[in-house]
Parts: structure tokens; sequence; C-alpha cells
């Protein structure tokens, strides 16, 4: 058994962040730990309020796992401070930690804001280095280089300013624009693109913690990167396409599909 560590925030309805790290984790067939960040109170229609951590909470997580574990990816999602993102790199460091993959997460689908503005420095700074991969999404790599992405071909040019910024690898989302889902991966070398059809739902609460937990998982078993984009790319096509609706708002995706429909529970 492959053991992968999330270090994000919780989500109360359990469609992202932490939550969905630790399902996609199981579904994979690893082993999921996780370090919390902060909690936060929230649905499929928003986000209602946040509570950070203290960073000696978030010390001492990480450094109970590492110093009794073995730790075959971490994958971290919501860290919304710049207090809180240091200690991170500190500990990590210390600890020699490998294949972290790194979901720079700063605003909801709702338009939350996860991130504080003046922490997106100190996000670049100390951890994009550190990184097997980054991976942002459109609006989040529009941030980090202060420049609009409106098709593929920005994506491939942000994807070679972010790799600038230190991470061995990086991965745009294309999840924000129209038309096909395609992804943009740079390894400093050359591109991969994969591209998908759009699945037309709503329920798409959580795709972008479920993607970068599925890469953890598939670099926790000795996937290279490409190989570890191909299978998150292949599972969260399943998971949106199996995605469903609870609440009023936007739905979570679907992490046991497969084992469901052969366990006769759902059509
Ligand atoms: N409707 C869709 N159909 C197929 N693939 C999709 C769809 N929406 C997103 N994806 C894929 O899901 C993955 C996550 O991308 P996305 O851009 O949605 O992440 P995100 O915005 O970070 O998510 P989140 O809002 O949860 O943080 C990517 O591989 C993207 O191409
Ligand atoms: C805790 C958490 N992390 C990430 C996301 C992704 O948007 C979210 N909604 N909540």
């Amino acid at each position: 058994m492959k053991n992968v560590l999330t270090i994000a925030g919780s989500d109360s309805c359990g469609g992202a962040g932490i939550q969905a790290d630790i399902k996609t984790f199981s579904a994979l067939g690893t082993y999921g730990m996780s370090v919390i960040t902060a909690i936060t109170a929230q649905n499929t229609m928003g986000v209602f309020k946040v509570t950070e951590l203290e960073e000696e909470i978030v010390a001492a997580q990480i450094n109970c796992i590492y110093e009794d574990i073995k730790v075959d990816a971490v994958k971290i999602g919501m860290v919304s401070n710049s207090i809180i993102i240091k200690t991170i790199a500190q500990c990590l460091r210390k600890h020699a930690a490998k294949n972290i993959v790194i979901d720079p997460v700063m605003v909801s689908k709702s338009k939350y804001k996860l991130l504080r503005p003046e922490a997106c420095e100190a996000l670049v700074s100390f951890l994009f280095p550190l990184a097997q991969v980054v991976t942002p999404n459109i609006p989040e790599a529009e941030v980090i280089l202060g420049k609009r992405i409106q098709n593929v071909e920005h994506m491939q040019e942000a994807a070679v300013a972010i790799h600038k910024m230190g991470p061995a690898n990086v991965i745009v989302k294309g999840g924000h624009l129209p038309g096909d889902a395609v992804d943009v991966l740079f390894d400093g070398q050359k591109f991969t693109l994969l591209s998908d059809v759009r699945i037309a739902t709503k329920n798409t609460h959580g795709t972008g913690c479920t993607f970068s937990s599925a890469i953890a998982a598939s670099l926790a078993k000795g996937f290279n990167i490409r190989e570890a984009f191909g299978a998150a790319k292949e599972y969260i096509h399943g998971a949106i396409e199996n995605s469903f609706s609870i609440g009023q708002g936007v739905g979570p995706t679907h992490h046991f599909y497969s084992l469901y429909k052969r366990a006769g529970l759902v059509d």
C-alpha cells in the first residue's frame, strides 16, 4: 500500500478539499492521510465561513505523520495565509518530502476567496520550488502571472512562465475555457496536451481537488508525470460523468462509481 497525504482545508459538504482528496486516494487504491489547514462551512451553494488553524497545529500534524509513516506523495490544496504557507514549506523541507503536488487553490466555484490575496506571493516563492507539479486552473494562472488566458496557446505560454517559478512540472487546467476540456502539461522541455469532451453537468464541485489528488496518488504508485497526468484525466472524467445532485447548487463528483456499479448499488 502507498501512503498519500493531503494538506488542505476541510469542506463540510464533502465535495472538495480534504474530503474529496481522501475519497480519491481511497478510490485509487492508496492510503489517505490529512493535515487540516482550515475549516470551511460550505455546501453546494457556497462557502459561508472559514476558520484558519494556528500554524503550530498544522506543523504538529505534518511532523507527527512524517516522524512515523513513510509518505509516498503529498498534495497541497487550500492554504489561506502566508504564515501557514511558510510553516508547511519549512516542515516539508525538514522531512525531505517527495512527490509534492500543489493545487494553488484561490477561489471557490461560488467565488469565495480561499487564499488571502497578500499570500499569493508566499505560495509561489515558498512552495512552488518544492513541487513535482503545480496544477493551476485558468483564473489561478491569470492571478499568478497577471495576464489573461483565453486559449490553448495562452495556456502553453502560462505553463512555461510558471515553470520558471521553480516547480519541476506545470499542468494548466482548461476546465474554465469553453469547448473541450483541454489540459496542458509542461515538463521544462516539452508539452503534453490531454483533451476530453466537456461533460454537460452543473455538478463539478471539487473537480480541481479530485484531479490533483489523483495525480498525487498516481505519483505515489510510481507513475511518471505523464502517466500520472493520464490517469488523473481519466479519473476526473469518470468522476464528473457520474456526478450527482445533492442540495440545491453545484453537486459533487462520484469517486466510487465503478465499485458501486459492480456491487449493483447504482444503475
Ligand atoms: N465539464 C467538464 N467535462 C470534462 N472535464 C472537465 C469538466 N470541467 C472540468 N474538467 C476537467 O477537470 C479537471 C479540473 O479542472 P478545473 O479547471 O475544473 O479545476 P478547478 O477549477 O481547479 O476546480 P475547482 O473549482 O474544484 O477548484 C481538468 O482536467 C479539467 O479539464
Ligand atoms: C476546502 C476547499 N478547498 C478547495 C475548494 C475548491 O474550490 C473548496 N471549495 N473548498
